[in-house]
């Protein structure tokens, strides 16, 4: 894995502040190569002559930033940048303001060649202080790009008061609990916050989100708000589509959960404790089937499970209905065999997840 090629996607709502982060990577010393990849609306891309930095090269993705579109771009911008391996040391996609960034993150899972090549090293999403509750307000994609922050960067904290930027932060939280938040001026951020995270290193999912294990269950709330049905984005594919939607293994199961959700209109999250194994042969089919079925509303999802008979721990995650899994390290002597589930979306029925996860997983062991 080591040899793979990190990537870092750079999102955020249009004017957050993405242009004047990458500059800051891109002037920095810092002593590494950076391949930049602008993806920009409309036919002449404005970004790339915002962009300094003399050494990197740049690609544009002109085709507009929808779904499956821009996979195929990105594959193939990948693939070409891979023949010039050697010349640089990192990938950072640039995603234009109103981009779903899971079509960018899913090519990181689905597409074979550019999996073996590249590995998504984190999904850093920049928030305008300002304007960001609006944005939430009105634009779904806004909402989205928090959710699937691993890193995100509050900027233009200099245009609100300390009240304002704790209701914004509020909100994010309420949104996304895990990623880790960095309130900035300018973007002015350290790099090591935004890059080199590993963030989709399946192996450290909990050193970057350490509240991933800790005792949940804090609020129970039932919210059923939303009714908003904004799914322009959601990967219902078609026939047509190029996905390639069953790419997966995974696995595990649980037996108690606590559940626990934050929540915003109609984003929010749910996590599923059991305190001990699974069977692999239950869990796995339910999990392929639950996402399956519900994908189109579940950003993200992630587990570290603990089979029966399996010293390894299973690790997953996934983007919509995309999947990814595998064992990995093993469980230390110290550590709790304690299976963890989180998933992140809009309309998640808490119970009815912990119900099927119950009955599928649990029960049916039984
Ligand atoms: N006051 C203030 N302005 C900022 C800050 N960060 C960036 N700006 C300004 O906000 C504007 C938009 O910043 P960009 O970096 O171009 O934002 P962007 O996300 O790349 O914008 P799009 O490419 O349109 O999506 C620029 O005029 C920046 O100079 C900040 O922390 N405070």
């Amino acid at each position: 894995m080591t040899d793979k090629i990190p990537v870092t996607v750079l999102t955020g709502y249009l004017g957050a502040g993405k242009t004047t982060l990458l500059n800051r990577i891109l002037t920095e010393q810092h002593g590494r190569r950076y391949a930049v990849i602008v993806n920009e609306f409309g036919e002449i891309g404005i970004d790339n002559d915002l962009v300094v930095g003399a050494d990197e090269e740049i690609f544009e993705m002109n085709n507009g930033c929808i779904c499956c579109t821009v996979r195929g771009d990105l594959i193939r911008i990948i693939e070409g940048l891979m023949k010039r391996r050697g010349k640089f040391d990192a990938i950072i996609v640039e995603t234009t303001g109103v981009a779903d960034p899971a079509p960018v993150a899913q090519t990181f899972f689905v597409d074979a060649d550019v999996k073996e090549a590249a590995r998504l090293d984190a999904v850093v999403t920049l928030a305008d202080a300002k304007f960001l509750l609006q944005r939430l307000a009105d634009a779904p994609e806004a909402k989205n790009q928090i959710a699937f922050a691993d890193v995100i960067v509050l900027n233009k904290t200099d245009l609100v008061t300390p009240d304002e930027l704790a209701e914004v932060e509020a909100r994010i939280r309420a949104i996304n609990p895990y990623a880790t938040l960095h309130r900035t001026v300018k973007a002015a951020v350290p790099l090591d916050a935004v890059l080199g995270r590993n963030a989709f290193d399946l192996e450290r999912i909990l050193d970057i989100e350490p509240r991933f294990l800790e005792a949940e269950d804090h609020d129970h709330h039932d919210h059923e708000h939303h009714g908003r049905g904004d799914h322009e984005h959601d990967h219902d594919c078609g026939p047509d589509c190029g996905h390639d939607h069953h790419d997966h293994d995974h696995a595990h199961h649980g037996e108690s959960h606590g559940l626990k959700h934050y929540h915003d209109e109609d984003m929010h999250s749910v996590s599923i404790r059991h305190e001990g194994e699974v069977d692999p042969n239950l869990f796995v089919p339910w999990l392929n089937d639950f996402v399956q079925a519900e994908g189109a509303d579940i950003l993200r999802c992630k587990g570290i499970v603990a089979f029966e008979n399996e010293p390894r721990r299973f690790v997953f995650q996934g983007v919509h209905m995309i999947l990814d899994g595998d064992l990995q390290r093993e469980w230390r002597e110290d550590e709790p065999r304690v299976s963890r589930l989180v998933f992140i979306g809009r309309k998640l029925n808490e119970e009815a997840i912990r119900d099927a996860f119950t009955t599928n997983v649990l029960r049916a062991a039984s």
